[in-house]
């Protein structure tokens, strides 16, 4: 079987006859057989994901089925599916089963979605290379010697692995739109609260958002707009209206976008990754739009801000593993101290540590004015200052990372080397905005892709999607 680039050609053949489901659902399997090298999946759903396969073959046959029905997704493993293992990758959750399903999960579903298993990503979705796991890293499925990039890099691999259609993953500062760019796929960060957070394992809760990775612009959206919505198990989730994300406009008009000069100045990126941004700029304007460089002098404090907040927020999120409630206990435990201590030393890695003791740090009596409250007041001047770019801008473009995926180990004994992957994608979580990374760009020495990155204002998912669907499309007829 071919591989199938969108959910539109998978119905289209299903309901020409040319394939049915069980035989979708095993052309799948068999990649994910043939691709087991690169460390993917935590678990494949096999047995079960082919008596749905079945069930959904009748509803085709009987005229019922969901929109979703012909699309095989893949989860990362720090999104609850009831019933099913779930570790966010760590020691601390081994076995631990969820009791209930994510509700973005449930929607899904609910729409015939098949999930054929779990995947790798970095511990609590802390990193940016996968080598955080647990469970060892996940391999680029573009070139086996360097990182898919993190921490959703095992949903990023899956698709461009064609293991499933879509997958999703979860983004606090970057991890969907990372991976996206350094595998090759669309990874979109929807605004925050547009999708519900109920079942999503916490790592920074006022920055964590579920979204999808996928091959087309046009599945993104469909996933997207089925998962978003009120949800009254979330608070934070958002009641203002879902618009038809997948219903793209004809003759999309032309935008004011801006690029982010000081994107361009910085200091680590890749030669080739700003001629490609340049060479992008021109082509917007040959297409009509307009755009000029806008300025982000707060460019630097982004990281300090991100790492700041994140760690405060993971500190407490984290707490609850304590070898009591969830997973891991250790053997060595003599009385509730040391099961407190003995289960969280053993459970947590090294990654998980530093955040947990940055956090706490950040937050202690003495400190808390001096770097959490000072990073929450940055945060907000950084809001301001975004949102007065959205008067005058539809959308932000910037490359997503400032160089292509990097090897195994080479960032690992440096952490702050780490956390400047992220200096580009931190922005849209710091403000709450959506953004996306389109695979528009392959490195001519390397040849690994690498994507651009579009924001809009919040809530304003429609015309970001409108825009990179058309966009998309141009690419793909110049080709
Ligand atoms: N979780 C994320 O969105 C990725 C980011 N690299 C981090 O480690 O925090």
């Amino acid at each position: 079987m071919n591989s199938y680039r969108s959910l539109e050609a998978i119905q289209s053949d299903l309901s020409a006859e040319i394939i049915d489901m069980p035989s979708l659902v095993n052309h799948y399997l068999q990649r994910i057989e043939e691709t087991v090298d690169l460390n993917i999946f935590l678990e494949v759903f096999k047995s079960e994901i082919l008596d749905k396969a079945a069930a959904v073959q009748s509803k085709i046959k009987a005229g019922n089925a969901g929109k979703l029905a012909g699309m095989v997704i893949a989860i990362k493993d720090n999104i609850c599916y009831k019933d099913h293992k779930i570790s966010a990758s760590s020691k601390i959750l081994k076995d631990f089963e969820s009791l209930y399903s994510a509700t973005a999960i449930n929607r899904l579903l609910a729409e015939d979605a098949l999930i054929i298993g779990r995947v790798n990503c970095d511990e609590f979705a802390m990193g940016g290379s996968n080598e955080n796991s647990a469970y060892g890293p996940v391999k680029n499925p573009v070139n086996k010697d360097y990182v898919p990039g993190g921490s959703s890099g095992g949903s990023a691999a899956a698709v461009a692995a064609d293991c499933c259609l879509v997958a999703l993953g979860s983004d606090t500062g970057g991890s969907i739109r990372q991976p996206a760019s350094f595998c090759g796929v669309v990874g979109i960060k929807p605004t925050y609260g547009r999708i519900s957070r109920h079942g999503l394992i916490a790592f920074a809760s006022s920055f964590d958002q579920i979204g999808p990775l996928s091959q087309s612009v046009s599945d993104a959206a469909l996933v997207l707009e089925i998962m978003a919505g009120k949800d009254s198990m979330d608070t934070t989730s958002s009641s203002q209206k879902v618009d038809a994300y997948s219903d793209f406009s004809e003759n999309p008009k032309p935008l004011k976008i801006g690029f982010i000069q000081e994107c361009l100045d910085s200091k680590s990126l890749d030669p080739e990754v700003k001629e490609s941004q340049l060479k992008l700029i021109e082509q917007l304007r040959a297409e009509g739009h307009t755009v000029d460089p806008v300025r982000l002098e707060e460019l630097d404090y982004l990281v300090p801000t991100y790492y700041v907040l994140t760690t405060a927020e993971a500190s407490s999120n984290l707490s609850r593993y304590d070898g009591i409630h969830y997973g891991y206990r250790s053997s060595a435990a003599t009385d509730i101290e040391s099961t407190y201590l003995k289960s969280r030393t053993e459970g947590f890695g090294k990654e998980v540590k530093r955040r947990i003791m940055l956090g706490s740090f950040v937050l202690s009596a003495g400190y808390y004015d001096a770097y959490y409250g000072k990073a929450q007041k940055v945060r907000r001047l950084i809001k301001e200052k975004t949102e007065s770019l959205f008067e005058d801008y539809d959308l932000l473009l910037s490359p997503t990372t400032p160089a292509t995926a990097f090897k195994f180990g080479a960032n690992m004994d440096d952490p702050i080397k780490m956390y400047l992957e992220d200096i580009f994608t931190v922005h849209a979580n710091l403000v709450g905005t959506p953004a996306i990374s389109l695979p528009l760009f392959k490195h001519s020495k390397s040849g690994l892709p690498f994507g651009a990155q579009f924001m809009s204002a919040a809530f304003n998912e429609k015309l970001l999607l409108d825009f990179s669907h058309n966009l998309m499309n141009i690419v793909a007829l110049k080709a």
